[in-house]
């Protein structure tokens, strides 16, 4: 199948989530309805604002417009304030283009301001106005529901009661990307507070916040006993970001404390560039060793404990993409330090 018709089945598939749902007799369903995507069209749609927000950052480092992660309100002002009425012109074309997927991938060696900023109004128009950023949100909150079997927290509360912990709300609790208060981390009465945040908060108890721009603990006490980080690092966009992400939980941890790290399993065993092994090395080197393991058949749980010592060997290993596996099908899940 040629990219072009792969394009326009996403485009399709994506169309189908955002339309408005009936009913079989033409009822229109409420707002307040589930809605479910299959795991592997939600995978489809994160891959694909991945895909574009890489390519508008490659284009905005040419153009000299320095961007910000998580914010797509904020980078919208900056273009629109970073263009002159020349460029504005080239971008409103773009915006209105439907055939700029070659140049969007080959958005690397684009060279002149027209190309760069056209393409870049082509993007602009995939994220706002094509459903692409919402989408993204979309595919982002479906994760969580019971019949896939998605409260990731589930086996956690099995863990640390096996190591000792009892639910007398006796650990703090820090809920990275977090979309329920319902989940067994809020209601298995280990923890007490749970502080819960996501780039888009969706109900009152989550707060809207980018961990990335969330302030640093003025001391101990405002440190957290556990941090709970299931199926976000895989959202963050490119490796380096993933990294700075793995390198801040332990300014939110105390000594002793448990991260709490659910990743899909492809992540962990069908990637080029990481594996089981890789991932417990590059934890460990941030100070952390493994206590808990566990594959499901699409997940992969793992418990960390924060020791007080870092293993601060082979640094290299952990800058620099290695490949561990190059076999057909396989993904290109890598974190960066
Ligand atoms: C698939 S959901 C994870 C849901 C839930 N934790 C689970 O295990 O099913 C990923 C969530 O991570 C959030 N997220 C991604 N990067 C984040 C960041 N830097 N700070 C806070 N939340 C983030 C996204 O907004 C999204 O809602």
């Amino acid at each position: 199948m040629s990219f072009d018709e792969k394009f326009h089945i996403m485009k399709k598939r994506s169309a189908m989530i955002s339309r408005k749902r009936k009913t079989i007799t033409g009822r229109q369903v409420s707002g307040n309805v589930p809605i479910s995507i299959k795991p592997t069209k939600s995978r489809r749609i994160i891959r694909r604002f991945h895909l574009l927000i890489n390519k508008r950052r490659i284009l905005c480092n040419k153009l000299g417009i320095s961007l910000v992660d998580n914010d797509e309100d904020a980078n919208k002002k900056t273009i629109d304030d970073s263009l002159n009425p020349k460029m504005k012109r080239q971008y409103e074309i773009g915006t209105s283009r439907d055939d700029m997927e070659p140049q969007l991938l080959k958005a690397q060696s684009l060279q002149s301001e027209q190309e760069l900023v056209q393409c870049l109004g082509y993007i602009m128009n995939q994220i706002h106005s094509r459903g692409g950023l919402r989408d993204y949100q979309l595919a982002s909150r479906v994760g969580q529901t019971n019949n896939r079997g998605g409260d990731s927290s589930k086996i956690l509360v099995q863990w640390l009661q096996e190591l000792g912990h009892r639910s007398d709300g006796s650990l703090s609790a820090l809920e990275i990307g977090s979309l329920s208060t319902e989940n067994r981390i809020s209601t298995c009465g280990l923890f007490e507070p749970v502080i819960r945040i996501d780039l888009e908060s969706s109900q009152p108890g989550i707060q809207k916040q980018d961990f990335m721009q969330r302030p640093l603990p003025k001391d101990e006490g405002e440190k957290f006993d556990f941090v709970s980080c299931s199926l976000v690092l895989n959202f963050v966009p490119t490796p380096i970001q993933r990294g700075q992400m793995c390198m801040r939980f332990e300014h939110f941890l105390r000594e002793n404390g448990y991260l709490f790290v659910v990743l899909p399993l492809p992540c962990i065993n069908h990637s080029r560039y990481m594996s089981k092994n890789h991932f417990t090395q590059l934890m460990e080197f941030l100070g952390y060793s493994m206590v808990k393991y566990h594959e499901s058949k699409k997940l992969c749980y793992m418990l960390l404990r924060r020791t007080s010592s870092k293993n601060q060997e082979g640094y290299d290993k952990f800058t620099k993409k290695h490949k561990f596996h190059d076999k057909p099908g396989f993904n290109n899940f890598c974190i960066m330090l």
